[in-house]
């Protein structure tokens, strides 16, 4: 059986961008586009839908929101996948991830997951460096990195039927 996967992610400093592409190596013949640069596909070529993108106070980057209200309807004829990179874990990270797309593409999805985060302190701007020092706590941990556990289950998921 055929499965043309596309995985679609938004990512400010390169975690996300880090996670497609490590989902990539993991997934036969997977195509990337980052939606800040990229040319999108056109998506009736692909069975498999991955979108991912990163939480910034509570909500995912506008470029995901925005390309899921354009493409909602296609997307829900697709195997789907989502992610999240976000520093924030347990309920509210589940809170955020539900939030980060359209509920109607949330609950069809296969496979849903917070990978976790990175912060890369030479790219990062004074600005969003001093808002982490002030957010952080108990349960939004900040730069904990990727769970590898998480990228192999989610992967595993999103290839069957290959
Ligand atoms: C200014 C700022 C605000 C953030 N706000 C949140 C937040 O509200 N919730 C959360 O879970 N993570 C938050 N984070 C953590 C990011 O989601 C995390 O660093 C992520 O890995 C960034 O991915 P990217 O490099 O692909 O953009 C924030 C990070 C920064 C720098």
């Amino acid at each position: 059986m055929s499965n043309r996967i596309l995985i679609v992610y938004a990512s400010k400093y390169g975690c996300t961008e880090k996670a497609a592409l490590l989902l990539q190596a993991r997934l036969n013949a997977a195509e990337v586009v980052n939606l800040r640069t990229g040319k999108l596909p056109v998506l009736t070529g692909y069975d498999t839908v991955i979108l991912g993108g990163s939480i910034y106070y509570g909500r995912i980057r506008k470029e995901m929101t925005a390309f899921t209200a354009q493409h909602k309807q296609e997307l829900l004829t697709k195997r789907l996948g989502l992610f999240i990179c976000a520093g924030m874990t347990g309920e509210k990270g589940e809170e955020e991830l539900k939030q980060a797309y359209p509920e109607i593409i949330y609950n069809k999805a296969l496979a849903r997951e917070i990978m976790g985060d990175e912060i890369y302190p030479d790219r990062i701007s004074a600005l969003d460096k001093w808002i982490i020092r002030m957010v952080k706590g108990k349960e939004h941990k900040t730069g904990g990195g990727l769970s590898m556990d998480k990228l192999e289950r989610f992967a595993h998921t999103m290839s069957a039927g290959e």
